[in-house]
């Protein structure tokens, strides 16, 4: 269901109110516009499905390692609604009747799970799981990086704390395979 900008510029009002603003002065008089068109954008996952994303696909018979990686991510931290951002490293080893998706679908089904109220755990797992749904991978590993600003910005308030999340499937849980993934992956980074 797509976001309901009514029932969402009424609530971003009754939060101005909440914390003691005016949301009638001149600065504010738009924001709950704003911020309705913003939810809609930043939630937009809520509305996609991995199907139509992963729907596409083509044959070239390559049974090793594909992976793209430093996928930049933004998602929504589901505990306080503020953004939590960083990278998504996604690498898979096609299925066996060697039919692969097209390399900007996987940043694409990134932002179908990462647009919606999240934890990473759950971020990083469904991206994975996805993969081996719909394509019937053989194996899949994801792994993301990121800073919480409920961490940063707020809280415990420690800027530069990074989680890192790893979710793998099939054949890359076999440990060689796994650490070949994780060095290509992680290969030169920062
Ligand atoms: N596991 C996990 N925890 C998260 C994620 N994003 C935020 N959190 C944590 O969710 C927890 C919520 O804890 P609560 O004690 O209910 O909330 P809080 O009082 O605001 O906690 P503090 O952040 O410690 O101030 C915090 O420890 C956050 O750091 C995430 O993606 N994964
Ligand atoms: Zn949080």
């Amino acid at each position: 269901m797509p976001v309901d900008h009514e029932r969402a510029e009424a609530a971003v009002r009754e939060l101005l109110l909440a914390i003691g603003e005016d949301p009638s002065r001149e600065g504010l008089v738009d924001t709950p516009g704003r911020v309705a068109r913003a939810y809609a954008e930043i939630f937009a996952g809520l509305d996609m499905s991995p199907a139509d994303v992963l729907g596409k696909t083509f044959e070239i018979d390559h049974q090793e390692l594909v992976i793209v990686r430093d996928i930049e991510v933004y998602s929504t931290c589901e505990h306080h609604l503020v953004p939590f951002h960083g990278v998504a490293h996604v690498g898979y080893i096609p299925s066996r009747d060697g039919r692969v998706t097209g390399l900007s679908k996987l940043a694409r089904l990134v932002e179908v799970y990462a647009r919606r109220p999240q934890v990473q755990e759950r971020l990083t797992a469904q991206v994975a799981d996805a993969l081996v749904e719909h394509l019937d991978v053989q194996g899949v590993i994801v792994v993301i990086q990121a800073e919480h600003l409920c961490m940063s910005m707020r809280g415990i308030r420690k800027p530069g704390a990074s989680t890192i999340t790893s979710a793998v499937r099939g054949q890359l849980r076999d440990p060689a395979t796994r650490a070949e993934a994780m060095s290509l992956m992680l290969e030169g980074n920062r």
